[in-house]
């Protein structure tokens, strides 16, 4: 509701609310620049009697004096029957410039209240005015909730991109934008008399004026008595006619002078409506306030950027809407998907998960975690995959779930499992998640497996976590579903490096530059570098499917993309299509492939220390982050082989990286030589060493096959026992990560 109030105006009205806001900005230095111009008399310097002396001085048929609230002073005069105006310096009385306000300053001011059309532009505007006031607040609400509460709105801003630009400047800007929408409805209220004007008495014509011979101006006491700063306008009586008066009006009021005995006559002050609709005007316009204009000027600046990064979230929020295709119905699905979401991304992860469990012959019925019914009858399992928002708080499709639980009955044996997706830059990660996890449990509820995060909408992640869902179901889920949609780009190869023959386990590191292909517009967007290459990091994956076959396969990348080249370290595997293909290759041959991000297998940054773990092709990546410790922080690397002289894969770099310091220590294992030692080994080995590490909150990154990960976290185990420690938490603090094939 919140969100259609902000988004459907914005919408609407993006493209004239930012004329109304530019051409704002540009009214919003005329103040400023008018005030630099102006000269300023200090209170009580000068007064409205001497003025009008010293101005009569130099335009004896001096009709009008008037003062801006800027402090700029106009005479208006006739000579020689022509009649003129001119600026004047207040404290001689002297011309400065004439007076001749600029056309593209009216033009300007035409464009800003009325779109250069009249009355049913002014009525536009005014309509403009107030929807921005309903933006503003809507937004304002939007953001203390995204920030996690009106007291936290202050905090630094996470996340990246467009929501996190739109953030950051409506956070700067709303104050002012909301003064601007406020005070211009307010203005276009008076003006279609859907407000009562403030109304102001004007003094009636004097009934009785003394007709005497007119006094010298500098002499009128009622004159005297206003400080130049107040004035506003003067008009002089009509020459040779006793009976005329001065009218004067101040920033308190107006009334009238008799020009013989300088009395005032009449007088009216300013009516507290009156004023009001003043104030509202300067609040509006600046004037008088030449800092508040400068203020208001500025952030009415971030209205094309805000419209802008507005629209890329619609667009983006609105593509990832997700068709969820035909639902079982809610009391014969035998398996239950929930979805928490508020920006739509967890919804193609639960549409890939709902379209595989019905090719795996379940009957699903998949909803918003808001829609949780009282029982699900027939159900044996539910999912829950849910997004967190704010400050680890609850997705908008989640918002009702924990006081729907409470009445929620479970059957028997209903068993459950929780997803949750977050960003690690956030300091509560998967927080939503974890609650709902623990609510779960509270209720009752058997517990498939403990909840697992995905950082980033992680492909691999979800992959991952398809496969132990898998296991535990006794079915075949293969997740495949990946947010950023694969680009595919031409590389080279330039290089390999071949080891590991002799050994039967014939494992290659293949160097590939990319080809110059990229016309796509979307490769030219994902090229942003000088060499040419995607965007990627150590850790990501090279998607790549073998000729013949569309399925790709997935290797982990050894360099990142300011390497200048793609490299991959690939084991042969018995009958495997893509590494037999891979390991034909010859340089100059020529493949295509795509590049997956993989946020979650990528080491903590800063002093942190680093453990590497790795066996056999599975060094890849882990080379690749020893290469890009060029700030020398500890990194340690556990890596098994098979044989020292045959596969000792980046022996010749990490002689170098050792050298350089950019690997701290380097434990190696051999299971074909006489040491028949297991990377495993090497860590139980080094047990004291690893444990003063891991309480100095080192960081542990695993890679490399399913039974090499599965030894290396039980002898973790016995190392973090002592501890008090156990894998299972380092990895719920993101201290323990595995990229495992
Ligand atoms: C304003 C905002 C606040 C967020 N807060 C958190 C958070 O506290 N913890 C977290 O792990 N992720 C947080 N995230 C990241 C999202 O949970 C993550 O991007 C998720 O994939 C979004 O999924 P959805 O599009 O289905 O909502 C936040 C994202 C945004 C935009």
């Amino acid at each position: 509701m919140l969100r259609k109030l902000h988004g459907l105006p914005g919408l609407v009205a993006a493209l004239l609310l930012v004329v109304l806001a530019t051409s704002g900005a540009v009214l919003s230095i005329v103040p400023a620049l008018e005030r630099s111009a102006s000269i300023v008399p200090a209170a009580g310097e000068l007064n409205a009697a001497e003025l009008a002396g010293r101005v009569l001085e130099h335009y004896p048929d001096t009709e009008q004096i008037s003062r801006s609230l800027s402090g700029e002073v106009v005479v208006y005069y006739s000579r020689n029957g022509q009649p003129g105006a001119d600026k004047v310096n207040p404290l001689t009385g002297e011309g400065v410039a004439p007076y001749q306000p600029a056309a593209w300053l009216r033009w300007v001011k035409n464009l800003h209240r009325s779109f250069l059309f009249d009355d049913t532009g002014r009525v536009l505007a005014g309509i403009l005015a107030a929807l921005m006031v309903l933006i503003c607040l809507s937004g304002m609400f939007l953001l203390a909730r995204r920030l996690g509460g009106w007291k936290s709105v202050l905090r630094p801003i996470s996340g990246s991109g467009s929501p996190r630009i739109h953030a950051e400047l409506a956070r700067f800007a709303i104050i002012g934008l909301l003064l601007s929408a406020l005070t211009g409805t307010y203005m276009s209220a008076i003006r279609f008399g859907l407000l009562p004007e403030g109304a102001n008495t004007e003094p009636s014509f004097p009934a009785q004026v003394s007709g005497g011979t007119p006094a010298p101006a500098d002499s009128l006491s009622a004159l005297k008595s206003v400080d130049v700063n107040e004035l506003r306008e003067l008009v002089f009586p009509y020459p040779d006619d006793p009976k005329d008066v001065y009218s004067l009006s101040t920033t308190r009021g107006s009334g009238f002078i008799d020009q013989s005995t300088g009395e005032l006559l009449q007088y009216e002050s300013r009516s507290a409506g009156n004023q009001f609709q003043h104030w509202m005007v300067r609040l509006h316009t600046g004037e008088g306030l030449w800092w508040l204009g400068l203020i208001l000027g500025i952030a009415a600046l971030t209205v094309p950027a805000l419209s802008f990064t507005g629209l890329q979230i619609w667009w983006k929020r609105r593509s990832s809407a997700v068709h969820l295709g035909k639902n079982a119905p809610v009391d014969a699905a035998d398996v239950v998907v929930l979805v928490g979401s508020e920006s739509n991304s967890t919804w193609g992860f639960a549409k890939d998960l709902k379209d595989k469990l019905n090719q795996a012959g379940k009957k699903v019925y998949c909803a918003p975690m808001n829609d949780l019914a009282e029982c699900y009858p027939q159900a044996s399992v539910l999912f829950v995959l849910t997004s967190t928002y704010g400050d680890g708080d609850a997705p908008s499709s989640a918002s009702q779930f924990m006081t729907r639980l409470e009445s929620f009955k479970a059957n028997d044996g209903l068993e459950f499992v929780v997803l949750g997706f977050g960003d690690r830059q956030f300091p509560k990660f998967c927080q939503y998640a974890q609650d709902v996890d623990a609510a779960l449990c509270k209720k009752g509820l058997k517990q498939m497996q403990p909840v697992t995060r995905i950082n980033c909408g992680s492909a691999q992640q979800f992959r991952e976590w398809g496969e132990s869902i898998s296991e535990h179901m006794g079915i075949s889920l293969e997740l495949t579903h990946n947010p950023a949609p694969a680009v595919a780009f031409g590389f080279k190869l330039i290089e390999r490096v071949d080891y590991g023959v002799a050994v039967n386990a014939p494992t290659t590191i293949l160097r590939f530059k990319p080809v110059q292909d990229n016309t796509g517009f979307l490769q030219r967007l994902m090229v942003r570098n000088r060499k040419n290459l995607p965007d990627f990091e150590a850790g990501d994956l090279l998607g790549v499917a073998p000729p013949g076959d569309h399925a790709a396969r997935f290797y982990s990348l050894a360099s990142s993309a300011t390497d200048g080249v793609l490299e991959i370290c690939v084991r042969k595997q018995t009958n495997g299509l893509c590494s037999g293909y891979l390991h034909s290759l010859e340089p100059g041959d020529r493949i295509r492939g795509f590049i997956q991000k993989n946020p979650g297998f990528r080491p903590a940054g800063g002093a942190t220390p680093i453990i590497l773990v790795g066996a056999g092709a599975g060094i890849g990546p882990l080379a690749g982050f020893i290469r890009k410790n060029t700030e020398r922080n500890p990194m340690y690397l556990y890596w098994g082989g098979r044989n020292r002289q045959s596969d000792f894969l980046y022996q010749p770099e990490l002689g170098r990286y050792l050298n350089d310091q950019r690997l701290t220590r380097l434990n190696t294992a051999f299971s074909r030589s006489s040491e028949q030692a297991y990377v495993q080994d090497a860590i139980i080995a080094d047990e004291i060493a690893l444990q003063q590490l891991v309480m100095k909150g080192a960081q542990v990154l695993v890679c490399g096959g399913r039974d090499m990960a599965a030894g290396v976290k039980q002898v973790f185990e016995s190392i973090l026992k002592p501890l008090g420690l156990d894998v299972e938490t380092l990895k719920t603090n993101g201290r323990y990560l595995e990229d495992v094939y």
